[in-house]
């Protein structure tokens, strides 16, 4: 009783008398979800950490997204007040919010696309591989809630370490018998991001025209560029090799230094596209990691043809049973892994060291779950 007169209190402003009776009654139908599709194609979209860094600046995105017709916010702080703040913005998306693990299940109920950038981030000194021993336990309990309210839904899981949440996703989601492979899709467009901004640095062009595979996983060195693949067509001296190489794998730590204990990379990771195609702003253009890759599967989703990301995901591409590399997104989630092309002899070399620390990393996630 005392929980549900919280919740109303948290999101009456937002809600008509009769919402809240049927809220009441466990099923919320607002009148303006209707009208939000308008007859276009609008998606329910679930954010699990929307109070945070990432989650706030995401959150704010995608409420401008047109394919956006509901948008949950998810935290265990101050998710009403996010809620409250974005649901002024005057865009179609009808935004509620949930707080706290008791409301986990409304907040997932019927949603088609899930993301995830629940747990903390890193400090100066720390590993992904050090926030293991938190956000396991977070990104386990978010996926259960995955599995009794929208086992169909595409999910998006940043979280890290990254190389380690999404087998425990995969192993929480086999024990509920609702894993679909092509479905759970873990966050690497930052390094993609990335090694375009480098890239174009270094050749003098716009980084709007260059696009760097960027295969493997998402820590250190299994974050593998590969640069003879790069568009458009160029090559560079074996200095330029190793420099943008090792600034790639590095992006993050470089982000988490000069954050010196503020956090890791939020801007980047979010940042201006949730729009590449459907532009409110056209001059903003380029798009960034978690909003673009976000658009990019709601737009498969709609049935959009030739969309295609990179992402960590469920794989046999290489022996590993999952591995980053390009796919396509459809109305299945990932529908095709696209091979990962031909590779020089640098890159073959950092392909095996990159499995070796992928395979202890998968490892330990799938342990996580099955020990
Ligand atoms: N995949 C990628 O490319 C990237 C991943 N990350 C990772 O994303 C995660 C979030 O980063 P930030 O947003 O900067 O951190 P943050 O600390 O600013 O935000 C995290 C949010 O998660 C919430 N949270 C904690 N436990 C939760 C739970 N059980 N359920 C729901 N929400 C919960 C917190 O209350 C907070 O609001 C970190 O693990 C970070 O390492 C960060 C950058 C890039
Ligand atoms: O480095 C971190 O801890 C956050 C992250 O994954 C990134 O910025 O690529």
């Amino acid at each position: 009783m005392e929980e549900a007169a919280h919740r109303i209190a948290m999101i009456s402003s937002h809600l008509h008398p009769s919402d809240i009776q049927q809220m009441e009654r466990g099923s919320v139908v607002r009148r303006s979800d209707c009208r939000a599709k308008g007859g276009a194609p609008g998606f329910k979209v679930a954010i699990l950490g929307a109070a945070g860094g990432i989650g706030q600046s995401l959150s704010l995105l995608l409420k401008m997204n047109p394919l956006v017709s509901v948008l949950h916010l998810y935290d265990v702080v101050n998710a009403p007040g996010v809620t409250a703040d974005i649901s002024h913005m005057d865009t179609a998306a009808v935004v509620r919010g949930f707080l706290g693990q008791p409301q986990l299940d409304s907040a997932l109920t019927g949603m088609d696309l899930v993301i995830i950038p629940a747990g903390v981030p890193r400090k100066p000194g720390m590993s992904r591989d050090d926030l293991f021993n938190i956000n396991a336990g977070i990104v386990k309990t978010l996926c259960e809630g995955i599995t009794r309210c929208c086992p169909h839904a595409v999910v998006n899981l940043i979280s890290n370490p990254v190389n380690s949440t999404i087998p425990i996703a995969a192993e929480v989601f086999k024990k509920a018998g609702t894993f679909d492979p092509k479905m759970l899709l873990g966050v690497t467009k930052l390094d993609v991001v990335r090694a375009n901004t480098f890239v174009a640095e270094v050749l003098g062009i716009d980084p709007r025209e260059v696009e760097v595979p960027v295969v493997g996983g998402h820590a250190g060195v299994t974050i593998l560029p590969l640069l003879s693949q790069v568009k458009p067509p160029c090559s560079f001296t074996s200095e330029e090799i190793n420099y943008l190489t090792d600034r790639i794998q590095n992006g993050g730590t470089e982000v988490v230094e000069a954050k010196a204990g503020a956090g890791s990379a939020t801007l980047s990771m979010v940042g201006p596209t949730a729009f590449q195609n459907i532009c409110f702003f056209p001059h903003i253009g380029q798009a960034f990691a978690a909003a673009k890759f976000a658009d990019a599967c709601l737009r498969g989703l709609r049935g959009d043809a030739g969309i295609v990301e990179c992402a960590f995901v469920a794989s046999q591409v290489t022996e590993l049973p999952f591995f980053a590399s390009k796919v396509r997104l459809g109305r299945g989630g990932a529908e095709e892994i696209l091979p990962l092309g031909l590779l020089n002899e640098y890159e073959r070399a950092g392909l095996e060291k990159a499995k070796k620390e992928l395979s202890e990393s998968i490892k330990k996630g799938v342990t996580f779950i099955t020990k």
